[in-house]
């Protein structure tokens, strides 16, 4: 089923740091955590944790970096610097692609398309854009007769944190650090404990492309107790941008509460796929097999709830677990990969507690439903495999908990109204997928979704000027463009009379 046991996992970068003011430091307290390689369990090296004293140097450092050169630069130096940047992942391409594969399993065919070179566009899309970010001015009449001119600067926020998750390391912290530099902000990182290493590896470019020291840092660590709560917590910090589950952005709101400061929320999603008889069939099914199976279905976009309309619904169902019943479970650097293991054996716990549920709850299990039969090389990685249900109840746990596996359950629809209602029908309201052919029922049906990312005949098609962000429980504001503009800069209204 796998490749051949003469080959091995990619190997990493054995010990992770944290860095701080420009420079890679031991963890003050001496304590490390492991980074297990999730296609073996094999060690792929020690990261160092940080303690509230090490955070608290980041943070320090990032304070200062404010007030040095990189708060007197232009916008263009600062951009200079970023696209040197952009520049230096390019030419470190493999040394990302190994580390982002070594850490999350992913295939090499998604890193390399998709992870690394959006880590570098993050930085262009960015620097560039505030070139263009414009801002009001407002002429105003005086009982003088003479009246005044109020002209709004923006000016960065100050020292963000930076809380991102696991399944796309690079792309979502460069995501928000790109912008946010760009803005003349300072940062202190804090990448998910799973996936630690190729933030780490950015400091090195940083300091090649002359970012001064403290103006990107990284601490090391988990949430609650650890780095992320140290760092949110931390009074030196003027706003938190975060990616990951919901129960967590809750708690880091609160923690931004203490001090009114400001909060970008992009949270989970239980995204529905709406599928019409007018669709062009072979688009749809190809496009729900990446919706839904895509970085193992870790991805806060992917699908998990499908609708049919009734018609075509054996015959997707069919198509569906056919195609998903072909892939290629394997190594990163297998060219033949289709699909690699979850993150970890924690996440895999998860994800086959739910596929357990299906079944208790009432599922037909249509593909998949446990752990494949891995070659003993891989045996201890955290496989499973891609499962498909159908028959489960609308208030079924696995039809409204976020499952993030590589998994979707399959529904009939009659009318147009039903499936909008069914889509609407959750907690969450990051994105959903719509295909037909027809151009007004597209534009009705993904308007009355109350989500904030809808595609019509396609999925992850993404143009970094976009707004981005969600509704109800994935989200609270909006980044991508000059949304992410917005957020890492405070504006400032200068009122002159004449
Ligand atoms: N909306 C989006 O753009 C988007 C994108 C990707 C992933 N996600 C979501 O992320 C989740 C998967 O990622 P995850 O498992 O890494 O999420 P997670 O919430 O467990 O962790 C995300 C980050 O928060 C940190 N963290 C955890 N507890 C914390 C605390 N108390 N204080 C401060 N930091 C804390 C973690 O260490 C990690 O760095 C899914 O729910 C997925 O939908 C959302
Ligand atoms: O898992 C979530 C994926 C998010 C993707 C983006 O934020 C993006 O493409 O910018």
């Amino acid at each position: 089923m796998s490749s051949s046991p003469s080959k091995r996992a990619a190997p990493a970068v054995s010990e992770v740091r944290n860095f701080i003011d420009g420079e890679y430091r031991s963890s003050s307290g001496g304590k490390t955590f492991d980074n297990v390689n999730p296609c073996t369990g094999a060690l792929n090296g020690k990261v160092h944790e940080a303690t509230s004293e090490d955070v608290d140097a980041a943070v320090r450092a990032a304070r200062a970096a404010l007030y040095g050169p990189w708060g007197k630069m232009s916008d263009a130096e600062r951009g200079e610097i970023l696209h040197r940047v952009a520049d230096g992942i390019d030419a470190r391409f493999e040394e990302f692609l190994e580390a982002e594969c070594a850490d999350t399993g992913k295939p090499h065919g998604i890193a390399s398309h998709i992870d690394i070179p959006r880590g570098a566009a993050n930085f262009r899309v960015f620097a560039d854009a505030v070139k263009n970010f414009a801002t009001e001015a407002f002429q105003m009449a005086t009982p003088d007769g003479k009246g005044a001119f109020n002209i709004a600067v923006r000016k960065p926020k100050g020292v963000i944190a930076v809380i991102s998750p696991w399944n796309l390391p690079l792309l979502l912290m460069t995501w928000k650090v790109g912008p946010a530099l760009a803005c003349g902000n300072t940062v202190v990182v804090k990448p998910s404990e799973e996936t630690p290493t190729t933030t780490s590896l950015l400091g090195e470019v940083m300091n090649e492309a002359g970012v001064p020291p403290g103006v990107f840092n990284v601490v090391n660590g988990f949430g609650a107790d650890s780095a992320g709560a140290f760092l949110t917590e931390h009074k030196g910090v003027d706003a938190i941008t975060f990616t990951g589950e919901t129960r967590t952005g809750e708690i880091i709101t609160r923690a931004a509460a203490k001090g009114l400061r400001d909060v970008s929320m992009e949270c989970g999603g239980k995204n529905p796929a709406l599928v019409f008889a007018d669709c062009d069939l072979e688009k749809a099914i190809e496009g729900t097999l990446r919706s839904a199976f895509a970085n193992c279905g870790q991805v806060c976009l992917g699908t998990e709830r499908v609708y049919v309309e009734r018609p075509i619904f054996d015959e997707f169902v069919a198509r569906l677990a056919e195609e998903a019943g072909k892939f290629k479970l394997g190594l990163p650097q297998d060219a033949d990969t289709d699909m690699g293991p979850l993150v970890s054996h924690e996440h895999q716990r998860k994800v086959l507690s739910y596929y357990q549920l299906a079944v208790e709850e009432g599922a037909q299990v249509v593909l998949g439903g446990g752990v494949p039969d891995m070659p003993p090389e891989l045996a201890g990685g955290a496989w499973v495999q891609p499962t498909i249900w159908t028959g489960l109840a609308d208030d079924a746990r696995v039809n409204r908990e976020e499952i993030f596996g590589p998994c979707c359950h399959v529904r009939p629809f009659d009318t147009e109204d039903e499936a909008i209602a069914l889509a609407n029908d959750t907690d969450y309201g990051l994105a959903a997928a719509i295909w037909t052919e027809n151009t007004s029922r597209a534009l009705r049906v993904s308007t009355a979704i109350n989500c904030g990312i809808a595609w019509v005949n396609s999925w992850f098609l993404r143009d970094l000027r976009t707004a981005f962000g969600g509704a109800k429980e994935s989200g609270m504001g909006r980044e991508g463009g000059e949304h992410s503009l917005e957020f890492y800069t405070e504006m400032q209204n200068v009122c002159i009379k004449i």
